[in-house]
């Protein structure tokens, strides 16, 4: 199967981190504009944003946000890499993508956290404006911030709720800070009915993924420790809760260290409800294409697979019944036929 192939099916995307999405050129762009010289050449500053394939952990990965984090504190500059993200997932034929993001991380300079919601919804709507994509946004909450500054965001989410934020995630470091020192912001926002997709299960740690699904997250980031716990594997299966997959990220993050460890047929035949996803289209040189192409030569899955697991992605999304119904049609009608 050509990579060329799997570029123009329809796909759905879930899990893609805004500021770990931001190319290069905007990158560049954005500091000549705020006068603020990289400290990278052209030629150095791909492989410095991205994480190297000997990564020695998710704390390293997560690293290479460092780089662009300090150009990402003007509205103006959030408007134009939600533009922009819009821009790459149109060229791989991405129906409708959750855009994710930290929004105290672009907070630095004084921005509110409303100022910062609607330059990234601003720039996701420009976006499908100009290339037709949907897409919606999911704040997060991250690991290392005060229970304060979380709680504000899970206010933010209340407040512009199916008005461009359609969920609530936390994002950081696992293994530092687990799932059930977040209970109560978690119970909150289960308390104001927003839809929680959370990072759980990319350390190793299987018990983050229980915690956050009995506390109401229909979805998780990774899950990939649910492949050690069998009993934790069939309470997901019961629920059907939809599991974020982003192999590349998998591999760099050391979620697995060997392609015989990674869980995706384990899953599969397990009937999870998997997705597959980016992660950080920069931070890990990829893109939807990418990682099903990669999916097809380790696995040898065939687009009606592929398929499958775009619907999956359509079942998991927080959008209206009637919208999904749109994006299965979408992907029922596009059968390719490749051979
Ligand atoms: O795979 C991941 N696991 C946990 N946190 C992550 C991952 N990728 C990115 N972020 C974190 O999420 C923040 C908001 O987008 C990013 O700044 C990064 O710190
Ligand atoms: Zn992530």
């Amino acid at each position: 199967m050509e990579e060329q192939i799997i570029q123009h099916l329809p796909k759905i995307e879930l899990h893609c981190h805004l500021d770990g999405s931001v190319r290069p050129h905007i990158l560049e762009r954005l500091a000549q504009e705020q006068g603020n010289p990289l400290p990278y050449s052209s030629a150095e500053l791909a492989s410095k944003l991205t994480a190297p394939e000997d990564c020695e952990s998710l704390l390293e990965y997560l690293e290479r946000f460092d780089i662009v984090l300090p150009y990402l504190q003007t509205a103006e500059a959030i408007e134009l890499i939600s533009y922009d993200l819009i821009e790459q997932v149109a060229e791989e034929n991405v129906a409708y993508i959750e855009v994710r993001f930290a929004p105290l991380l672009f907070a630095h300079q004084g921005l509110t956290i409303n100022q910062i919601v609607e330059a990234v919804i601003a720039g996701l709507k420009r976006g499908e404006e100009v290339f037709g994509v949907k897409s919606n946004a999911l704040l997060c909450g991250m690991r290392h911030h005060t229970n304060s500054d979380n709680k504000a965001v899970v206010e933010a989410t209340k407040n512009y709720l199916n008005n461009g934020v359609v969920g609530f995630d936390i994002a950081g470091d696992e293994a530092q800070f687990p799932a059930d020192l977040y209970t109560d912001l978690i119970t909150l926002a289960k308390k104001y009915a927003i839809p929680l997709t959370l990072h759980a299960g990319e350390c190793g740690c299987p018990q983050n993924v229980l915690t956050s699904i009995k506390l109401g997250a229909t979805r998780v980031g990774h899950g990939i420790a649910i492949a050690k716990d069998d009993a934790i594997l069939a309470e997901c299966k019961e629920r059907g809760t939809v599991i974020e997959m982003c192999p590349t990220s998998n591999f760099q993050t050391k979620a697995v260290t060997k392609l015989e460890d990674y869980p995706f047929k384990k899953f599969m035949d397990a009937g999870l409800n998997i997705c597959i996803n980016t992660d950080n289209r920069t931070v890990s040189n990829t893109t939807l294409t990418k990682e099903y192409t990669k999916l097809h030569k380790w696995y040898n899955i065939d687009y009606r697979c592929m398929e499958q697991l775009n619907h999956n992605a359509v079942n998991g999304a927080f959008i209206s019944d009637n919208e999904k119904e749109q994006l299965h049609t979408l992907l029922k009608t596009a059968y390719y036929d490749y051979k």
